[in-house]
C-alpha cells in the first residue's frame, strides 16, 4: 500500500527519515541485545549456576538495552508525527491555494460541503500513513533484517523457517488490501456526499423551513448517515478480517519456530542458551510485520484520501503560477481568439466559437438572457477557466502564460455576490490596498456607501459579521464597489454592479461608474440595460455565442436581440 506520490510528500525532510532510520536500527540492537542478555543471565544463573555478581555487568547491559529500546520508540514517535503535520500543513496549504486559485468556478459548484470535506477530515487521514504506516515500513526493512543477520550464523533452520513464513504476511496483505481498498473508496464517496448534503441543508435551511421541506431533508440526511454507517460497517469488517488473518499467521509462525526449537532441544541438537534466545527473538521478527498489518488499514484510508487530494491539486489552472511571465502595463487590450468552453460533465458550450475584440480604455457591456455565458465569459479573461481550443489574448499576450500575481495585479472585480470578511467597514475596504481613512472615505463616497456607513454605530469602524450578515444585499455591493473605486487598476470588472441598489442611488452611482471608466477598460454584464447604453460597446450573448456587437443606437437599429432584450426591458419598468 505504498503510494509513490504520497511518500513523496516527506523530500524536504530527508534527515529526519534519516534519524527515524538511525532509531529504528538502534531499537533493533536493543531488540537483539535483550534477548541476548535475558538468555544469558537465565542460563548463567538458574543452569550453569554462576553468582548473581557474576552476572551484574551483564544485567546492567540488559537494563541499558531495555530503558533505551522505549526511548527509541519514544524518538521514532516524535519523528514521525513531525514529518506528517509537515506534510498535512503543506497539503492543506496547496489545497486551499488550488482552491482560491480555481475560484468562482470551483466555489459557484455546488460543492463546497465536499471541499470541506477534503481539507480537513481527508488531509486528517493522512496523518496515519506517515505516523504510523511509513515509520511501520522502515521497521519491517530495519529489524527483521537485524535479526536474520544474528540468527544466520547461529541457527540455519530457524532461519529457513523465518525466510519461508515472514513473506506470508505481506501475501496475505496484498490479497486483503484489494478488497480494503474497494471499500475505502466507497466509505470516502459516502462521507464526502453527506458532508456536501449536510452542508446543502444548513445553507438552504430559511427556504426548506418557509416551503415546509425540511422534514424530507431531515429524511434525506437520515439515509446518507445510513450509508454512510453501513459502508464504515464493511471497511471495518475487512479490517477486522485482515487483523485476525495477519495475528493468525504471525502467532503460528512463532509457534512453529517455538515447537522446532523446543523438539531441537529435547534432542539435544542444540544447547539452552541459543534455543532461549531463538525462543525470545521469534515473536520479536514477527513483531513489525504483525504492527504493519494493523498500520495498513489506516495506509488504505490514507492513501483513499490522497488520491481524491491529488485529483483536485492536479486540476488545471488556466494560469501560470510561479513560473509564467511577469506582466505590467497601463492600457488593457483584450481579444478571444475563436474560444470554446464547456464546464465539465455538461454537453453544451459555455463559450461557443467567441472571437471578441475589447481596445484598451473602452467601456464594454455583456448582455444577454440568463445562461447565455455572460459569467462564464468574465471567468476566462479573469483566468479562472482554461478555454478547451481557442485563445485569450492580453495586449497580444497569452493569458496562460502570465502569471497570476501579474495579472491579478491589473484587475479590480466586483462578482455577483461580493464577500464581506468579519472586519471593520474600513479594512473590509481596504482589502486590495493600504490606504488611509480619507482615501477609504473617498472611495466610499464615490461608491455611495458613505452615507449608510455614517449611520452605523461606529462608522468606519464598526466591524461586520462573517460573510457581513449585519449588511443588506445592496450595502454589500456598494462597499464592495469601494474597493474598486481605492483601487487604481486598469481594468475594472463588474457583474450587474447596480443590482440590489434603489434607484435614487443607482442613478448617483451611475455617475460614479462613468468617473471608474474613464482611462480605464471597463468591463460589466448589464441586466439593467440603462446601464448598458453608456457602453462603447454591447456584446450581446445567447447560448454561449456571440450573436450581435455594437452600440446601443446600432443595436436598436438592427432590431435583432439586443433590440428584443431592450423592449422587454422597457416593458418591465413601465
Ligand atoms: N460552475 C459551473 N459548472 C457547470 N456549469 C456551469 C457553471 N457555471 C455556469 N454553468 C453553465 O454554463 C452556462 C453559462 O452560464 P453563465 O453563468 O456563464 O451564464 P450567465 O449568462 O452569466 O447567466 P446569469 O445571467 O444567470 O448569471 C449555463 O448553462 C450554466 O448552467
Amino acid at each position: 500500500m505504498l503510494d509513490v506520490r504520497l511518500t513523496k510528500e516527506v523530500r524536504d525532510q530527508y534527515q529526519r527519515g534519516f534519524f527515524l532510520a538511525l532509531l529504528q536500527f538502534l531499537q533493533s540492537i536493543c531488540i537483539v541485545g535483550g534477548a541476548y542478555f535475558t538468555a544469558w543471565i537465565v542460563d548463567g544463573v538458574f543452569l550453569k549456576s554462576r553468582s548473581v555478581e557474576e552476572a551484574v555487568p551483564q544485567f546492567m547491559v540488559l537494563l541499558l538495552f531495555l530503558c533505551l529500546r522505549p526511548l527509541c520508540i519514544w524518538g521514532i514517535d516524535v519523528l514521525a508525527k513531525k514529518i506528517a503535520v509537515r506534510v498535512k500543513s503543506r497539503l492543506r496549504k496547496e489545497l486551499s491555494q488550488r482552491i482560491f486559485m480555481a475560484g468562482t468556478v470551483t466555489l459557484n459548484g455546488e460543492e463546497n460541503g465536499a471541499l470541506l470535506h477534503l481539507l480537513t477530515e481527508s488531509v486528517e487521514s493522512v496523518d496515519e500513513y506517515f505516523s504510523k504506516f511509513l515509520p511501520q515500513l522502515i521497521t519491517v526493512a530495519i529489524v527483521p533484517i537485524v535479526i536474520i543477520g544474528v540468527v544466520l550464523p547461529l541457527d540455519l533452520s530457524t532461519l529457513f523457517l523465518f525466510c519461508i513464513t515472514a513473506p506470508l504476511i505481506p501475501i496475505f496483505m496484498i490479497l486483503i488490501g484489494k478488497r480494503a481498498e474497494k471499500a475505502n473508496q466507497r466509505q470516502w464517496k459516502t462521507l464526502s456526499h453527506l458532508s456536501q448534503h449536510f452542508f446543502e441543508v444548513m445553507k438552504g435551511l430559511t427556504v426548506l423551513k418557509l416551503f415546509g421541506r425540511s422534514k424530507d431533508q431531515e429524511v434525506l440526511v437520515r439515509r446518507s448517515s445510513e450509508n454512510f454507517r453501513t459502508a464504515t460497517m464493511s471497511v471495518l469488517r475487512v479490517a477486522f478480517l485482515s487483523a485476525l488473518v495477519l495475528e493468525m499467521v504471525a502467532t503460528l509462525s512463532v509457534a512453529l519456530v517455538a515447537v522446532t526449537v523446543g523438539l531441537r532441544l529435547l534432542s539435544g541438537e542444540i544447547d539452552f542458551l541459543l534455543a532461549f534466545f531463538l525462543l525470545l527473538i521469534a515473536p520479536e521478527f514477527y513483531q513489525p510485520f504483525r504492527q504493519l498489518g494493523s498500520a495498513f488499514h489506516s495506509a488504505i484510508t490514507a492513501v483513499t484520501a490522497a488520491q481524491h487530494i491529488y485529483q483536485r491539486l492536479g486540476e488545471g489552472f488556466a494560469m501560470r503560477g510561479e513560473f509564467g511571465q511577469g506582466f505590467c502595463t497601463q492600457n488593457v487590450a483584450i481579444e478571444f481568439q475563436q474560444v470554446n468552453f464547456a464546464y465539465e460533465n455538461k454537453s453544451t458550450f459555455a463559450l461557443d466559437d467567441v472571437s471578441l475584440d475589447i481596445p484598451a480604455n473602452q467601456r464594454i457591456a455583456i448582455v444577454g438572457t440568463s445562461g447565455a455565458g455572460k459569467t462564464t465569459l468574465i471567468r476566462a479573461i479573469l483566468g479562472f477557466i482554461t478555454p478547451q481550443t481557442g485563445e485569450v489574448l492580453i495586449n497580444g499576450r497569452n493569458l496562460q502564460n502570465l502569471t497570476k500575481r501579474s495579472w491579478f495585479s491589473h484587475i479590480a472585480y466586483v462578482g455577483q455576490n461580493p464577500h464581506i470578511f468579519q472586519a471593520t467597514i474600513a479594512e473590509n475596504i481596504a482589502l486590495a490596498k493600504r490606504a488611509s481613512l480619507e482615501e477609504i472615505k473617498q472611495a466610499a463616497k464615490l461608491a455611495k456607501a458613505h452615507d449608510f456607513i455614517m449611520q452605523l454605530a461606529e462608522g468606519y469602524e464598526t466591524k461586520i459579521g462573517d460573510g457581513g450578515q449585519s449588511l443588506s444585499g445592496g450595502q454589500k455591493r456598494r462597499l464592495a464597489l469601494a474597493r474598486v473605486f481605492l483601487q487604481d487598476v486598469p481594468l475594472v470588472i463588474l457583474d450587474e454592479p447596480t443590482a440590489g441598489i434603489d434607484v435614487k442611488t443607482e442613478r448617483e452611482l451611475e455617475e460614479s461608474l462613468d468617473a471608474l471608466g474613464t482611462n480605464r477598460t471597463l468591463i460589466f454584464i448589464a441586466h439593467k440595460l440603462k446601464l448598458a447604453q453608456k457602453a462603447d460597446k454591447i456584446v450581446v450573448m445567447e447560448q454561449g455565442r456571440i450573436c450581435e456587437m455594437g452600440s446601443h443606437e446600432e443595436l436598436i437599429a438592427r432590431n435583432g436581440t439586443y433590440a428584443a432584450l431592450y423592449q422587454a426591458y422597457k416593458g418591465a419598468l413601465s
